[in-house]
């Protein structure tokens, strides 16, 4: 369990829970999907379309892992099921013929190996989507590799371009492969096949490759590349903390504050609120000058505090902001008018679900995480098993419920 946040019932209640009923359905009320337990990716793509209401199954592995990996478990139903013995396999492919939804989280191949594949499932439910979310995609040299977040973002191009001049290029955390082009991407590649199926009727495979999903994502670089935005080595560029304008400060108090100060307008706002005067400085597009600028804004906001500077820029178009911590941004006065994050019945502070809809929102989930096989029985009444096909995958041990825990 992760540590109770320190905030006080401030952010609690800052948005209708779904218990309590927010007026109409949610957008994904009613579509039924199934999550194969995987590590980070899929996750949250089965998140994000619980927060919009979809009843979101994650299948765990029977017998149980010890520790739950899934800390994106919000919304969801956990069902503890051995897919390699056949009576495992043969309960999903009856789940999946009641399903709308199918995210698989496994290197390619694995799935026909279970006897669970496209052909099979789209055979039993022509209507099912059926989304593949893989770091390297179904086919080509690397559909068997194992990898992480970073070989997909350094096989996509875009890994080149990240990092301080004279630095190795530098991955931020794991955000780009697997949730940003991932978790998400997956989830929009299923929002478009369900749109797609209302004409159809048909389902079909989503073929989500995270290299591919961070190279899309990145299309802007390529596309930009005679704007001489990037034609110069990592980290001397505009957006890669070559420029002084585009860059992060420490302040006195040890803490830093983001300058986004682009266009000429917004840089002057700049200029102003450090207190200097632009006719005694080079031009704002001096490359060669840009070290030394850096320098001079660095030697500038180091004197004073970091509130001390958002009582300057807060109200301006300067394009400066602190840059807050987990424990500060969700109290910042900006954040808390939107409640942009949320404290769930553990007091854990997460991100509130975005974007923001205005006539069904999402109505995230304020209960704790499913535990392992929590909700076995009852999602295969559910589906359709009778109490005595349940009793005997039980006693063949093919599933597993964790129902005695939960009750604790
Ligand atoms: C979660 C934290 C953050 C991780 C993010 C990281 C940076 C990433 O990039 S995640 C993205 C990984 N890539 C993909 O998802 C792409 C597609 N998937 C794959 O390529 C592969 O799945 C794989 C490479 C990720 C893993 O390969 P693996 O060989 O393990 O699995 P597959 O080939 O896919 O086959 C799956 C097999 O499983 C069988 N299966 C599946 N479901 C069932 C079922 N219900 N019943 C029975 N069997 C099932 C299936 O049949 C396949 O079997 P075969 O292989 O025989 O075919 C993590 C960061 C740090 C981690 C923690 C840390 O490591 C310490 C602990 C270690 C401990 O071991 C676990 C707990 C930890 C706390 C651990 C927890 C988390 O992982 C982290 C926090």
């Amino acid at each position: 369990m992760r540590p109770a946040g320190r905030h006080g019932p401030a952010l609690r209640g800052s948005m209708s829970r779904r218990s309590a009923g927010s007026g109409g359905a949610m957008a994904l009320s009613g579509v039924r999907v199934l999550e194969l337990a995987g590590l980070a990716p899929a996750p949250l793509c089965g998140m994000i379309l619980a927060d919009f209401g979809a009843r979101v199954v994650r299948v765990d592995r029977a017998p149980r892992s010890a520790v739950a990996t899934d800390v994106q478990g919000r919304g969801k139903r956990s069902l503890a099921l051995d897919l390699k013995r056949p009576p495992g396999a043969a309960a999903l492919r009856r789940l999946c013929g009641r399903a709308d939804v199918l995210i698989e989280p496994f290197r390619h191949g694995v799935m026909e190996k279970l006897g669970l594949g496209p052909e099979v499932l789209l055979h039993e439910n022509p209507r099912l989507i059926y989304a593949r979310l893989t770091g390297f995609g179904q086919t080509g040299k690397y559909a068997k590799s194992a990898g992480h977040d970073i070989n997909y973002v350094a096989l996509s191009g875009v890994l080149s371009k990240l990092g301080r001049k004279g630095e190795n290029p530098y991955a931020p955390l794991n955000l780009l492969a697997d949730f940003a082009g991932g978790g998400v991407l997956c989830a929009l590649g299923i929002i478009i096949a369900l749109y797609e199926r209302t004409i159809s009727g048909k389902g079909q495979v989503v073929d989500a490759s995270m290299v591919e999903g961070i190279a899309y994502i990145s299309s802007f670089l390529w596309k930009s590349q005679n704007l001489g935005l990037w034609n110069r080595p990592r980290g001397e560029n505009l957006l890669d903390s070559g420029a002084p304008f585009y860059e992060t400060y420490k302040t006195s108090d040890g803490k830093f504050m983001a300058v986004g100060a682009i266009e000429p307008q917004f840089y002057d706002q700049l200029i102003k609120g450090l207190g200097l005067d632009s006719n005694k400085l080079p031009s704002q597009l001096s490359f060669s000058d840009w070290p030394e600028m850096k320098k001079m804004f660095a030697s500038i906001f180091a004197q004073k505090t970091q509130s001390e500077w958002c009582s300057i820029f807060d109200g301006t178009d300067a394009c400066v902001t602190p840059v807050l911590s987990f424990d500060d941004a969700p109290l910042h006065q900006h954040n808390k008018q939107r409640s942009s994050f949320i404290k769930n019945d553990q007091e854990e502070i997460s991100p509130r679900p975005a974007p923001l809809l205005s006539r069904t929102p999402a109505v995230p989930s304020f209960k704790r995480d499913p535990f392992i096989g929590e909700h076995t029985e009852e999602i295969l009444l559910e589906y359709g098993f009778t109490q005595e096909e349940i009793a005997k995958l039980y006693s063949d041990k093919v599933i597993e419920s964790n129902k005695l825990k939960a009750n604790l």
